[in-house]
């Protein structure tokens, strides 16, 4: 394990990974809050290099794999798609868009999972049993969220994006998923070239009642 990238960044005093039963007490992290009130996503097509080192990237992915997850089922892998693995993976995709009725369509919607240089597939895998299916996804999306705001907070742009590609069977099967498998987002990564403008965003007060 590479520590030294994260290390730098993260209160010296704590170490960066908990050990198992370690007491974790909460200290109030107003950067954290600065953090959440302005960060916003980088859109897909702005996203160059460099991305996240593969450290960075194992300590991405260690940060996202801290959601919460009910039973400890970790219902959710990671597929990295980076370099000539990644171009493979659109070679693939393009093959498969030719042979489609709206293969124009689908080729362009590609220029999205091209522009970037790293793109973290989050696969959901649902088990049957006590825990709904339903909290094993949203689960899986909150690897995905976390993934985004700590790629984000380690200064690089970052998109949660599913496309085509993310629902296709075909596709699904280009990407090596199994049976109870499905893309929850890919992650894109990389370094925006151009800094993201704040979007709308929802009335809070609007969508809150008290009970
Ligand atoms: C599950 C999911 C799938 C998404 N898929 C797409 C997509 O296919 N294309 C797209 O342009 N945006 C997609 N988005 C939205 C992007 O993440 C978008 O950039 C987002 O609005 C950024 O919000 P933020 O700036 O608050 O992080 C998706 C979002 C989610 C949660």
């Amino acid at each position: 394990m590479h520590h030294h990238h994260l290390g730098r960044v993260l209160d010296p005093r704590h170490p960066r990974a908990p050990a198992f039963g370690d007491a974790l007490p909460l200290d109030p992290s107003p950067e954290t809050l600065a953090f959440l009130a302005r960060r916003r996503s980088a859109p897909a097509l702005t996203l160059a290099a460099p991305a996240p080192s593969p450290e960075e990237l194992e300590d991405l992915l260690t940060l996202a794999a801290r959601v919460p997850d009910h039973g400890k089922l970790a219902p959710w892998r990671f597929i990295i798609l980076e370099g000539a693995g990644k171009a493979r993976f659109v070679q693939q995709l393009e093959a498969l868009a030719a042979g489609r009725a709206d293969a124009a369509k689908l080729t362009a919607k590609l220029g999205k999972l091209k522009a970037p240089p790293l793109a973290v597939a989050v696969v959901s895998r649902t088990v049957t049993g006590e825990i709904p299916a339903w909290e094993q996804l949203m689960s899986a999306g909150a690897v995905c969220t976390t993934l985004t705001y700590a790629a984000l907070a380690m200064g690089y742009g970052a998109n949660w994006i599913t496309d085509w590609y993310a629902y296709d069977e075909e596709a699904k099967t280009v990407l090596g998923l199994g049976d109870y498998e499905q893309v929850a987002g890919y992650v894109f990564l990389g370094t925006a070239t151009e800094a993201p403008q704040e979007r709308q965003r929802p009335d809070v007060k609007a969508l809150t009642t008290r009970f």
